[in-house]
């Protein structure tokens, strides 16, 4: 049982050795990131400038990048630390926030692609764009369903070699071939900002935890959200009460209580 590979033991393992994360992300995530991270039980460090990335890419476990408040200089940073983690044999993931939006952000995405993520993890809109699909995202929100961005995740996995993870009311995670839908959550998660890029730099570290399984380490940081976020929803008035039960739950959350709520299918 204990050397099954399931959501409960990735957690186990992962907090026993937690491990350090850098996470390039945005203005906006910075704080709640990093707290999601250490209530999680992961070891966070928001390293951007273009002087250190490269050289913290190498002694992190995991590298993160997320363009949602990008400028040139972070650019550059971003890009210094994927090379650099690939060098150390490092995953990295990437979270293309609204890259459709201006075209700043379409050439940047374009040329962090060519770094090779290990791991994708967008909102519907910003994956069915990436795929070269007709998306109705706007701004950083999400304006499509889960259901539509999964033919667009498939062939995003197919053609850059990664996993590719979509979330929305219910996730989904593919590497091309097989794929899985995660359920739970709360429709109170959209509503607090920056918890998808909170969930990115969570990925970063069970790919850390397990870099040879990229496909299973990104369902386990998606299963903790979705149960995590199942239960403090459950109390919660609003957004405000929602985003501290949701550190607590994170907290609370054993290996045990999270193989028995998680809700996993396959697609
Ligand atoms: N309607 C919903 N019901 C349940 N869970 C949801 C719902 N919408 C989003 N979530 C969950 O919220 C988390 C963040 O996903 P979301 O798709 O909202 O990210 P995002 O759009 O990138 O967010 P942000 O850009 O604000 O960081 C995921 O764990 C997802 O499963
Ligand atoms: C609101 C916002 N603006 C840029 S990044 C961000 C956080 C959610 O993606
Ligand atoms: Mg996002």
């Amino acid at each position: 049982m204990q050397d099954q590979i399931t959501p409960g033991n990735l957690l186990r393992t992962m907090r026993a050795n937690p491990p350090l994360v850098q996470c390039i992300t945005n203005f906006v995530a910075m704080n709640i990131a990093a707290n999601v991270m250490l209530a999680a039980g992961a070891s966070p460090a928001m390293v951007h400038a273009e002087e250190e990335a490269d050289e913290f890419a190498a002694i992190s476990g995991a590298l993160t990048i997320n363009i949602g408040t990008l400028s040139a200089d972070w650019l550059a940073g971003m890009l210094k630390a994927a090379q650099s983690a690939n060098n150390a044999g490092k995953p990295w993931v990437l979270d293309p926030v609204a890259h459709y939006a201006t075209a700043f952000r379409r050439d940047a995405i374009t040329r962090l692609l060519e770094l090779k993520p290990a791991i994708i993890r967008g909102n519907a809109s910003e994956i069915i764009a990436l795929a070269g699909g007709t998306s109705r995202g706007q701004g950083v929100d999400s304006r499509d369903a889960v259901e539509q961005a999964e033919d667009s995740a498939r062939q995003l996995a197919q053609k850059h070699g990664c996993i590719v993870a979509v979330t929305g009311a219910t996730d989904f995670v593919t590497d091309g071939q097989k794929a899985k839908r995660i359920a739970g959550g709360s429709p109170l998660m959209p509503q607090v900002t920056a918890l998808g890029c909170s969930l990115t730099c969570l990925v970063g570290a069970f790919a850390a935890a397990a870099p040879d399984d990229p496909f299973d380490a990104t369902i386990a940081a998606l299963t903790v959200f979705a149960v995590a976020g199942q239960q403090a929803g459950a109390d919660a008035e609003g957004p405000g009460s929602f985003s501290w039960r949701f550190l607590d739950a994170l907290t609370g959350l054993t290996p045990e209580t999270l193989d028995r709520d998680a809700r996993i299918s396959a697609a």
